[in-house]
C-alpha cells in the first residue's frame, strides 16, 4: 500500500491548490477524483467556469453591451442556441481541464481516479464504479476538499428535461419559452438574469422577502430594476412546495401559499449539500451537520488533528476564490509554514450587471454606529462607462468621516468584479479616501470611478464642515443679541444684517443637498 505525507480528496479549487502548495514543500502527495475527466471540481465542470462563460457568451451573442448605441433590437446572433453557448463554454473547460492536468504533473502529484472512502482514520480507499476497493492508500495527513452537490428533495422529479437543478441546466437542450427559478440566491438570480436576457420568460420564486440581503440596498434596487425591465417576475416570500411535470411536458410549480405557476422549465436553485455519501466519514471518526457540511476550526482542522477540511465542504462562504486561498492556509497550518492573514473578503455576484462589493455595508455600519460618509460615482459621469456601453453602474465607497479610512466599497456593473480589487488594496493597507483624491488614473478607465466618489464624499465633508460653521456664527450671533445691553436696539439691526448672507448660504447648501 503506498504511502504519503497527504492525501487530498478532490480536486476542486481547494483541493487543486492544497495538493500544489504541500508538493512545493517538498511532501509527497497524493489528489484522488472520481473521474479524471472531473479534474478541476464543481467550479469547473458545473458551476464557477461554466456559468461565467455562458454569460460571456450571452452579453457578445445578444450584444447586450452595444445596446445602449444600437437600440434594444441590436443583436449579434437573431436565434441564439444552447449549443452556441456550450461551444464556448467547451472551449473555456477544456484548456482549463487541461492546465489542472499539467499542473499537478508537473508537481509530481499521484492522481487516483474513483471514488474515495475512508476505511480508517489514514487510510483512503479508491472505489471502482461498481463500488467496491480498487486499491487503498495510507497518509500522515488528509485534506477533505469534496465540495457540494445541489439540493434535490426528494419528492421532485429532476428529469433534466423540464426540472433541472443548477449542475443538469448547462444540458438543457434547447432555450425555453419560460422558466421558473426556484431560489433567489446567487446561483438562482445569475441564471435567471442570463435567461431572461436570452429572450426567456422567467420567474423567480424565493421563500425570503428579500433578495441578497448581504450586499448593499441601494446596489440591489439597481439589480432588481434592471430585472424587471427585463420582465423577469419576481415572487418574493413563496415557499415552493412541489414542482411537477404534466403529460405536455409544462412543469407547474405549486406554492405554498395555493398559488400555481406554469412554466416550459424549472430550475432549482434552492442551495447545496455536502458531497459526502460516498466518503463514509464515520469511518474516520467525522461527521457533518443535516446539509453534510463539515466542522472544522480557523485552521481548518476537523475533530481528528490530522484531517483538515476546505472549500464548499466547510460551509460559508463557500466560493471558489476562498475554496483556493483554504486550500493553501491548511497546508500551511498541517506542514507549519507561516502565511499571512489578509481577511478582507470580496464578493463577486456575476449578475447583469455585474455586482462587487467590499467591507461593511451602509446598513452594518449604521448598527454599529460608525460614523460614515458616502462618495458615489455613477457610470454616466465616466468617459469609460459610455466607451464600455454601461451608462447605469455606480460605485460607492464608504469611509469615516474622521479618519477617512475606508470602509467599504459597493459597486454594480461593467468590470464591478475587478473594481473593488482596488478598494480592496487600500482597505488591506488601512488607507483613507484622500488616495483616491490624490492618485492619478489612466484616463478614460472605469477606475477613474474611484477619483470621482472620492471628490464626491470629501465635498459631502466640506459642504457639513461649512454648514456646522456658518450655524455656528448664527448661533454665535444670536447669543449675543440676547446678552446685549443698552444698545440692545442698534446692536440687533446690525446682527440682522449679519444673518441675512448666512441664511443666504444655508439656502445655497440646502438647495445643491436637495439637488444631489
Ligand atoms: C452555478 C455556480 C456558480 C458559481 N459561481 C461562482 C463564482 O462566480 N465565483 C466563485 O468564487 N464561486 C462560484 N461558485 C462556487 C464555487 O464553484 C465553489 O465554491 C467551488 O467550486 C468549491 O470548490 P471545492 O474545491 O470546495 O469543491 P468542488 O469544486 O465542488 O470540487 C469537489 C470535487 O471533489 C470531488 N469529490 C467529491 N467526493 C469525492 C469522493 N468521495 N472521491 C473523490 N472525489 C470526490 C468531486 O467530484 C469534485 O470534483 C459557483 C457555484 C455554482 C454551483
Ligand atoms: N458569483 C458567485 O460568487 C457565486 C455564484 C453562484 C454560487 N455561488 C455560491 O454557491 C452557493 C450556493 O448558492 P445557492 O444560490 O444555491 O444557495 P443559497 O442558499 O444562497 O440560496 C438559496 C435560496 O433559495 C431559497 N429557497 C430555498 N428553498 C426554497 C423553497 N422551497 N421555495 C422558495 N425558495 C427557497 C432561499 O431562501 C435562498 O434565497 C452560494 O452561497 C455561493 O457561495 C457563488
Amino acid at each position: 500500500m503506498k504511502h504519503y505525507d497527504l492525501i487530498v480528496i478532490g480536486s476542486g479549487p481547494a483541493g487543486h491548490k492544497g495538493a500544489i502548495a504541500a508538493s512545493k514543500m517538498g511532501k509527497k502527495v497524493a489528489l484522488i477524483e472520481r473521474q479524471l475527466n472531473r479534474l478541476g471540481g464543481v467550479c469547473l465542470h458545473t458551476g464557477t467556469i461554466p456559468s461565467k462563460t455562458m454569460r460571456e457568451a450571452i452579453m457578445h451573442l445578444t450584444g447586450y453591451r452595444q445596446r445602449e448605441v444600437y437600440s434594444e433590437l441590436y443583436r449579434r446572433k437573431r436565434h441564439i442556441k444552447m449549443d452556441d453557448l456550450r461551444k464556448k463554454i467547451a472551449q473555456v473547460t477544456q484548456h482549463e481541464r487541461d492546465l489542472i492536468h499539467d499542473q499537478l504533473e508537473r508537481n509530481g502529484i499521484d492522481v487516483h481516479c474513483g471514488d474515495a472512502q475512508f476505511l480508517d482514520e489514514h487510510t483512503v480507499g479508491i472505489l471502482t464504479k461498481k463500488g467496491d476497493v480498487d486499491h487503498s492508500i495510507t497518509g500522515d495527513k488528509i485534506l477533505i476538499a469534496c465540495g457540494t452537490k445541489p439540493a434535490r428533495p426528494d419528492h421532485m422529479d429532476f428529469d433534466g428535461k423540464s426540472i433541472f437543478d443548477t449542475d443538469q441546466i448547462l444540458d438543457l437542450e434547447d432555450i425555453p419559452r419560460s422558466m421558473i427559478v426556484v431560489g433567489g440566491g446567487v446561483i438562482g438570480i445569475e441564471y435567471a438574469i442570463m435567461f431572461a436576457i436570452l429572450g426567456v420568460e422567467v420567474t423567480v420564486v424565493d421563500g425570503r422577502e428579500r433578495l441578497l440581503d448581504f450586499c448593499d440596498r441601494e446596489v440591489i434596487e439597481t439589480l432588481l430594476y434592471h430585472a424587471r425591465s427585463l420582465e423577469m417576475v419576481m415572487r418574493l416570500g413563496e415557499d415552493v412546495t412541489s414542482m411537477d411535470r404534466q403529460r405536455n411536458g409544462s412543469v407547474v410549480v405549486q406554492l405554498e401559499s395555493g398559488k400555481r405557476l406554469i412554466a416550459d422549465t424549472a430550475l432549482f436553485s434552492a442551495g447545496r449539500v455536502g458531497d459526502v455519501d460516498e466518503l463514509d466519514l464515520p469511518a474516520a471518526g467525522l461527521k457533518t451537520d443535516e446539509r453534510g457540511r463539515l466542522w472544522c476550526d480557523e485552521n481548518f482542522r476537523t475533530w481528528q488533528p490530522h484531517i483538515y477540511g476546505v472549500g464548499d465542504i466547510v460551509g460559508f462562504p463557500a466560493l471558489a476564490s476562498t475554496s483556493m486561498e483554504q486550500g493553501r492556509r491548511a497546508v500551511c497550518n498541517m506542514f507549519n509554514k507561516k502565511y499571512d492573514h489578509v481577511d478582507q473578503l470580496p464578493y463577486g455576484l456575476y449578475t447583469i450587471p455585474e455586482i462587487s462589493m467590499i467591507g461593511k455595508t451602509e446598513h452594518q455600519l449604521t448598527q454599529d454606529k460608525v460614523p460614515y460618509e458616502v462618495g458615489v460615482a455613477r457610470y454616466h459621469e465616466i468617459a469609460r462607462g459610455h466607451i464600455s456601453g454601461d451608462v447605469h453602474g455606480m460605485l460607492k465607497i464608504l469611509f469615516h468621516r474622521e479618519t477617512k479610512k475606508l470602509l467599504g466599497v459597493h459597486c454594480i456593473g461593467e468590470s464591478a468584479t475587478e473594481l473593488t480589487h482596488i478598494g480592496q488594496a487600500v482597505m488591506a493597507f488601512d488607507g483613507t479616501i484622500e488616495y483616491f483624491r490624490d492618485t492619478v488614473f489612466n484616463y478614460p478607465t472605469m477606475s477613474e470611478s474611484y477619483k470621482v466618489a472620492a471628490f464626491d464624499g470629501l465635498n459631502k465633508l466640506q459642504l457639513d464642515l461649512e454648514l456646522s460653521e456658518s450655524s455656528y456664527k448664527t448661533a454665535e450671533a444670536e447669543q449675543k443679541n440676547l446678552t446685549g445691553d443698552a444698545k440692545l436696539s442698534e446692536d440687533s439691526e446690525v446682527s440682522q444684517e449679519e444673518e441675512a448672507p448666512v441664511s443666504e448660504q444655508q439656502q445655497v447648501v440646502a438647495t445643491m443637498e436637495a439637488e444631489k
